[in-house]
């Protein structure tokens, strides 16, 4: 048998540039979330792309939006995104191709800096939003800014370009092993997918209402198998007393919806029936807290 190729390649750029529809359109399921707002993406998602005829498998790292850390959860999350970068084969940096170079751009790349040995790709992504004209403009912007081994536009929404990255990554994989069985999507666990899910459909119901801060914990979750029916219990944490009046809802309607909504989604991705429970806790001031952090798996152990 011929031997295989494989390697770890992260994912790096502003909040909402792109990288989680990149990611799930390169592997074709929904695995990391998507979502309107900045910094869904907490912890770093294992995605699998295996091409079985090719022997090719690649590990992607859905690192967290780097942005200069305001509080505990920004500098956890810039330190998690740093040791990402010197474990990879390759960093792709995306880039919003409908924003001008901005300072979290700038200081991205004052970052890939101290991750010299890694190739790192600038990745312009959402082309189908601009014209011929501003994509030069844009090139010419980071060209200078920093030693890329290419700039490869794309558009990760519609799909253009996705493939040619795909293969230009899987030539730079070296000879390795498949780490995870090629049918394998994402090493995560369960609860943090599902924990996720319910994260996204609040914050797409709630819009501008609710901030990010907003943390879901799943508190059990267990298979009846002579029901197929997956019982979950998860809880909603906010900030404030105001908060999660918003989130429940007049009579409750807004965590209802939000309940329908991700329990459809979590049907789909275990294939089972889901009977969901959701409460709304407050928790002031969770961000600073570090034991609430450890709680939530934002730190390691
Ligand atoms: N038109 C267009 N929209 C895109 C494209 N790629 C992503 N988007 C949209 O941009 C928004 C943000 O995309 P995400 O994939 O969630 O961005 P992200 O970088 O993972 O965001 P964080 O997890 O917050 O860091 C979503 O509304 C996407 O639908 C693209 O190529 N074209």
């Amino acid at each position: 048998m011929s031997k295989t190729h494989s390697g770890f390649v992260a994912i790096v750029g502003r909040p909402n540039v792109g990288k989680s529809t990149l990611m799930n359109h390169m592997i074709g399921q929904k695995v990391a979330i998507m979502s309107d707002k900045p910094q869904t993406t907490r912890n770093r998602i294992h995605g699998v792309v295996t091409d079985e005829a090719q022997g090719k498998q690649i590990i992607f790292m859905d690192t967290p939006g780097i942005h200069k850390p305001k509080h505990r959860l920004g500098e956890h999350m810039v330190k998690i995104a740093t040791q990402t970068l010197r474990e990879v084969e390759a960093v792709l940096f995306l880039v919003d191709a409908t924003m001008p170079k901005g300072a979290g751009d700038e200081y991205i790349i004052e970052i890939l800096k101290n991750v010299k040995d890694t190739p790192v790709y600038l990745i312009i992504n959402k082309i189908d939003l601009i014209e011929k004209q501003q994509l030069l403009e844009i090139i010419s912007s980071y060209k200078d800014a920093y030693e890329f081994a290419e700039i490869v536009p794309i558009s990760a929404k519609v799909g253009e370009n996705v493939s040619r990255l795909k293969d230009l990554i899987f030539n730079l994989l070296p000879e390795g092993p498949f780490y995870y069985p090629p049918d394998q999507v994402t090493d995560h666990p369960e609860r943090f997918i599902v924990a996720e899910l319910i994260r996204e459909k609040v914050l797409h119901l709630t819009r501008e209402e609710i901030p990010h801060s907003v943390a879901v914990e799943v508190e059990q979750m267990q298979l009846k198998e002579e029901k197929n029916m997956l019982i979950i219990h998860a809880a909603i944490y906010t900030e404030r007393d105001s908060q999660k009046a918003i989130i429940i809802g007049k009579q409750g309607s807004l965590l209802k919806k939000v309940g329908q909504l991700a329990r459809y989604d979590i049907e789909r991705l275990m294939g089972s029936k889901v009977y969901l429970e959701l409460w709304v806790k407050v928790k002031e001031d969770w961000r600073n807290r570090d034991h609430l952090l450890r709680n939530f798996g934002f730190t390691e152990e």
